[in-house]
């Protein structure tokens, strides 16, 4: 039996440089999978790759049992992917109301009093109701990184994508939106979480995996796989022989 995500021998290169070396793993449903790896190490390109904004040089993506390696990136999102972006990208003139909507209409495929009604759930859910009707480019940091999840959220995702939500936050910040993110994947959301702030990772996934150059090279459970040497040497720069 397949898992709900099953990435099989993904290998995609830019000239000389490899994001993906024939890279494989599983996402069981309801799992939160924690991504870690050095910058340039392929982790965003990975996401560009299951969402379909990136084509595969090859290797397959299957999701939910459906070979999906073909399918446009809306397709991939209408079956149920869905990504937040590293950098915050909102209509920055337009309402954090009116860019919830335009996830659920244009991406969720929505309408009418069904996708508003949503919209107005999934706002409560990020803690951006009570700023529904301001101008999505006055958010602070923080508020835009909700958004961020909100917008991907509204697309009824059965598998959540985040990249590097909580960069650049402060530590308050970070614990509020970790508490907003467990309440989403206690609700039943799959998860895959690529994050640089490993503590903020570790509060929320049950498995985690660690590429460079694009090639998987550690996964496992959390705590297993921060204390291995080999990751300790590639991630965080410690020696392994030390
Ligand atoms: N479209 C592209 N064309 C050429 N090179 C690219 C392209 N997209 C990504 N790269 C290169 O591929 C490598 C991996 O990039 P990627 O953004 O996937 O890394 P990352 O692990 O997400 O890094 P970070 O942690 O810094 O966000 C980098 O060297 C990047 O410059």
């Amino acid at each position: 039996m397949t898992a709900f995500l099953q990435v099989d021998n993904l290998c995609k290169s830019f000239g000389a440089i490899t994001v993906a070396d024939d890279l494989c793993f599983a996402v069981e449903k309801g799992q939160a999978l924690g991504v870690l790896g050095p910058n340039g190490a392929g982790k965003t390109s990975m996401f560009n790759l299951i969402t379909g904004t990136l084509s595969a040089n090859s290797g397959s993506v299957i999701f939910d049992g459906t070979n999906i390696t073909k399918y446009s990136a809306a397709k991939r999102c209408r079956a149920g992917l869905s990504r937040s972006f590293q950098v915050p990208q909102p209509f920055s003139g337009m309402t954090v109301f009116e860019n919830a909507m335009i996830a659920a209409t244009q991406a969720g495929g929505m309408s009418g009093s069904e996708a508003e009604a949503h919209c107005i759930n999934v706002l409560e859910q990020t803690e951006l109701l009570d700023r529904a009707n301001i101008q999505a480019g006055s958010l602070t940091l923080l508020g835009r990184k909700r958004l961020e999840l909100t917008r991907a959220l509204c697309t009824k995702p059965r598998l959540l994508m985040l990249d590097e939500i909580a960069g650049g936050l402060t530590e308050g910040e970070c614990r509020s939106l970790v508490q907003s993110i467990k309440n989403i994947h206690a609700s039943g959301v799959t998860i895959i979480w690529i994050e640089h702030v490993v503590h903020a990772l570790l509060a929320v996934v049950d498995k985690l995996m660690v590429i460079d150059f694009g090639r998987k090279i550690a996964e496992g459970p959390p705590r297993q796989i921060m204390e291995s040497p080999e990751v300790q040497e590639i991630y965080l720069g410690i020696d392994a022989d030390e």
